[in-house]
């Protein structure tokens, strides 16, 4: 066992296997007790920015007698397409891929939300492990067992609930992570703040340039408390019937804002900019008092993540949205806060309010 490793448990629910996320520094070795004895072959999937890191692990893997075969997908989003997951699939059809093989996704939440699904779909689900390598992989991504792929029409329109048997986290993988890139993680660390752990706000807010780093003194218990607050909520409830969709706040708009970009903004800073407008929501809707409003700009702000869109795109992005997962039928559907670590749904809102809190965030 390697040394200071935070083990944070995610319980089995709807038939599925309880599991525990392992934060830490060099956690690799973890990877063949996860892998188990059963498996034969292991496919290791990582992102062209990781082809190293990638082909050590097939290394590694193959020197403890697996038969390793590494896949290189696209950086980003373009890896979470119907085209990579069938390339992937045939790699795994060449390799003689049976249902005691395992998976790993090595990389970000694009990565290891493709990995997943293919786990998912091969041979109707098998055994996947991951290695997320960036912020919003840790604290997010890896955890709780979405998997999926975007279409035109939308984000991770396809998809399967398939929970890994464990999340692997190095911190030191984070050293090699783009500021932009690392930035962008903390709006969901950000969410886990003002949805259920006012403490990670503290924390940011005490020294908002070191929150933009590796190297700053609150990373590990950053990254530790928000995965807390994800694995509570999958553990209550994996497949979203009721409370994981507190987990979708700042989604509703971030997503069409993804769509409307067409998956080339990265994931948090479309969820940044839709947190600012779920604030907005829940403020002109009378739920929200003014003080954590506005608390939410200043935060996104202090670490740098944007709060404002282009206003000429609302009609687009009201029609994504209506089209949310959260949406029932005609019935458009938010997460917005009553107050601090307070999420509920807001159900129907008026459009004129809709337009309005919109008001706030079109440039
Ligand atoms: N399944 C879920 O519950 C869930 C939760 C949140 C987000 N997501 C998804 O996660 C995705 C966003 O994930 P992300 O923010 O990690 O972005 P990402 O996966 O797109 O990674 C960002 C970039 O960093 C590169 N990279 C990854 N690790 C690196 C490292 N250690 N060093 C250098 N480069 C590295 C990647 O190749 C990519 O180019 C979105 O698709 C989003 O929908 C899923
Ligand atoms: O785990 C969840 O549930 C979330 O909503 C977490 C989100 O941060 C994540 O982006 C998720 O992939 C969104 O899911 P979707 O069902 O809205 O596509
Ligand atoms: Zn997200």
């Amino acid at each position: 066992m390697s040394e200071e490793v935070t083990r944070i448990h995610v319980g089995g629910t709807a038939g599925t296997d309880p599991y525990d996320v392992l934060v830490g520094q060099r956690l690799l070795g973890e990877l063949p007790g996860l892998i188990g004895d059963r498996a034969k072959r292991v496919a290791v999937i990582h992102p062209e920015a990781l082809t190293e890191t990638g082909e050590a692990l097939r290394t590694d893997l193959a020197e403890q007698g697996y038969e390793a075969i590494a896949i290189q997908v696209p950086n980003a989003e373009e890896a979470k397409t119907a085209e990579v997951a069938a390339y992937c699939w045939k790699a795994l059809g060449q390799s003689g891929f049976t249902r005691s093989d395992v998976v790993v996704g090595v990389g970000g939440g694009a990565t290891t939300d493709l990995a997943g699904f293919v786990a998912a779909t091969w041979l109707r689900g098998v055994r996947w492990v991951a290695v997320p390598t960036t912020v919003l992989g840790m604290v997010d991504a890896a955890v709780g067992g979405k998997t999926g792929i975007n279409t035109a029409e939308g984000k991770n329109l396809v998809g399967a609930f398939h929970p890994p048997a464990g999340v692997l986290c190095d911190l030191a993988a984070l050293e090699s992570l783009p500021v932009h890139d690392y930035v962008s993680g903390l709006a969901e660390v950000i969410k886990a703040g003002f949805i259920a752990d006012p403490v990670i706000l503290d924390l940011i807010e005490s020294d908002p340039e070191a929150a933009r780093t590796p190297a700053g003194p609150h990373t590990a218990e950053l990254i530790e408390r928000s995965i807390r607050v994800k694995a509570d909520v999958v553990s209550a409830d994996l497949k979203e019937s009721g409370l994981r969709e507190i987990l979708n706040y700042g989604h509703t708009l971030g997503h069409a804002i993804e769509k409307n970009e067409r998956y080339t903004w990265r994931h948090g800073a479309a969820v940044a900019v839709g947190m600012h407008f779920a604030a907005e929501l829940g403020r002109l809707a009378g739920r929200l008092d003014d003080a954590t409003a506005d608390r939410h700009r200043t935060v996104l702000e202090a670490v740098g993540l944007p709060l404002h869109y282009r206003y000429d795109q609302w009609p687009k992005l009201l029609e994504t949205m209506k089209v949310d997962k959260k949406s029932r039928g005609d019935l458009l559907r938010f997460v917005v806060l009553d107050g601090l670590a307070k999420p509920t749904v807001l159900e129907g809102p008026d459009p004129a309010v809709l337009l309005a809190a919109y008001g706030e965030v079109g440039r």
